[in-house]
């Protein structure tokens, strides 16, 4: 028997999911905060997590790293009642099992409580945990939820020959994960070769990859393996694959089906035995409604679907990884590691990092340049668009135009207080009338009543913060 929790702050709901669930001979409790729901998650043995979005005190999915940071986390199943493409999708990049509006059939609603009985199952069976455990992830620096999630699928790919296909902005650590699946897997003894499709020269990219025999073109005076070959037993790692020729797209395709191909001037075909793992930060569905991706690949090389996070949706982590990167670059240059003062992590969490982990490592290179001679890191050696946006962030100025230059001194960008004081009360004022529309659907009587407003001058606001009525 199963114990199933539902966490919702509508007491129906919680009433006839718990039905349903002792009707699968399950055990059923109803929590009606997120609060109250956190508590018992983490007292009681929970499979299962029934989780609604719109909470009284707060969005369901702000909790979704908290319960996966937990040592047993449940399997959560968000139910909503404002179902909405994006925040399915985040929640399932954040770790939900499934995603259900609460309007599903009964029969939708047992089979997503079932599947995910039975994954939970198999899961405690499998020795995942132990691989988990045994994976060879020296230089992936991260202890956040989200990079241990990264690191168990990195085990479930690692253990089966399946296509893996890693997403992730720039600099999110995607060769290193390829890698890591690499060194794990029953392949690690033969190479992992590496493709940059971005920088495969037009006129040579078939040679390249397929090889050629010698006197099959002009300039080709020997034979010559291609990379696909030189994979055979080993892993192929197809760097930023959205940047392969469509020409060549249907020619990989046959490859990655048969394991077989023509190498130029060949009349035979050879075998190559390699197990693919593919790249990319681009989007590829959007690709392929453009027609510029084949729809087959992409259902051929996404098998196995990896999404690296942002640095910045990862804050936690960041405090390890420039530590351990300003040691690497320390010892490199041969300087002895440096100290850090405590405030200098509070400035590199509040940057955004949209070059992610590639530029927290320039941006160490830098700061230890700047710091050459002296043994302890301050915010003053960071780069200063860094500080700025920390200096920003901590003054609370959002009209402060975004493209403004940077300055080199903290204090010329810290406004007089009448600005200060300025902007606070236009961000609570916009706040407040998102609000006031948003908790009355838009109905400017009823909106007018709760604000003791007049109708000219709510009309003046919405107008002047650009906010519309029905939201
Ligand atoms: N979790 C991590 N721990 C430590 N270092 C990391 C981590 N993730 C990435 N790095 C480092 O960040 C740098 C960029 O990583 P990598 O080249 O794998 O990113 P990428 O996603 O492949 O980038 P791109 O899309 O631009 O090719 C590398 O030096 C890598 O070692």
């Amino acid at each position: 028997m199963a114990k199933i929790l539902i966490i919702d702050d509508d007491e129906d709901i919680c009433y006839s999911l718990s039905r349903l669930v002792r009707h699968m001979n399950h055990e059923a409790d109803c929590a009606t905060t997120l609060q109250e729901g956190l508590e018992k998650v983490k007292s009681e043995d929970i499979d299962v997590l029934f989780l609604d979005i719109r909470m009284p005190d707060g969005n369901g999915l702000d909790i979704l790293p908290q319960l996966q940071a937990l040592p047993d986390a449940p399997e959560v199943i968000i139910s909503t009642g404002y179902a909405d493409a994006d925040g399915a999708e985040l929640a399932i990049k954040s770790g939900a099992w499934d995603y259900i509006e609460k309007t599903a059939s009964i029969k939708a609603i047992r089979l997503a409580l079932s599947r995910a009985l039975q994954y939970r199952k198999e899961k405690k069976a499998a020795p995942l945990a132990d691989v988990v455990m045994a994976l060879q992830h020296e230089n992936i620096i991260g202890d956040s939820p989200q990079i241990r999630s990264c690191l168990d699928m990195v085990a479930q790919a690692a253990l089966s020959d399946i296509n893996v296909l890693i997403t992730g902005e720039t600099g999110t650590g995607k060769e290193l994960f390829a890698q890591a699946i690499h060194n794990n897997s029953a392949r690690s003894k033969n190479s992992l070769v590496v493709v940059d499709c971005a920088a495969l020269p037009d006129t040579l990219v078939e040679s390249l990859l397929f090889g050629h025999l010698k006197g099959s073109f002009t300039g080709a005076d020997k034979d010559r393996n291609g990379l696909i070959r030189q994979a055979d037993g080993g892993t192929l790692f197809l760097d930023e694959v959205g940047e392969l020729p469509l020409s060549l797209q249907k020619a990989f395709l046959r490859v990655l089906q048969e394991h077989r191909f023509r190498p130029i001037g060949s009349k035979s075909e050879i075998k190559s035995d390699f197990r693919l793992v593919a790249a990319t930060n681009r989007n590829l569905e959007s690709m392929v409604t453009e027609g510029t991706f084949r729809k087959d690949l992409l259902y051929r090389i996404s098998a196995f679907t990896l999404n690296l996070p942002a640095l910045k949706e990862r804050p936690a982590d960041i405090k390890a990884l420039a530590r351990f990167h300003s040691d690497r670059l320390c010892e490199r240059t041969g300087i002895a590691p440096k100290g850090f003062s405590s405030d200098f992590f509070d400035v590199l969490a509040a940057y955004s990092w949209p070059g992610n982990i590639r530029e927290l490592i320039n941006t160490m290179d830098r700061t230890l340049t700047a710091a050459r001679y002296e043994p302890t890191l301050f915010p003053k050696h960071l780069p200063p668009q860094i500080r700025i946006q920390a200096v920003r962030q901590s003054v609370a100025h959002p009209h402060q135009p975004a493209e403004e230059k940077p300055t080199d001194t903290n204090f010329k960008i810290f406004p007089p207080l009448q600005d200060f004081r300025e902007a606070i009360y236009t961000q609570a004022e916009q706040q407040y009338l998102a609000d006031l529309m948003d908790i009355t659907d838009g109905n400017i009587k009823e909106a007018i009543r709760i604000s003791g407003l007049s109708q000219s001058r709510l009309y003046t606001l919405l107008k002047k913060h650009n906010i519309k009525r029905h939201l």
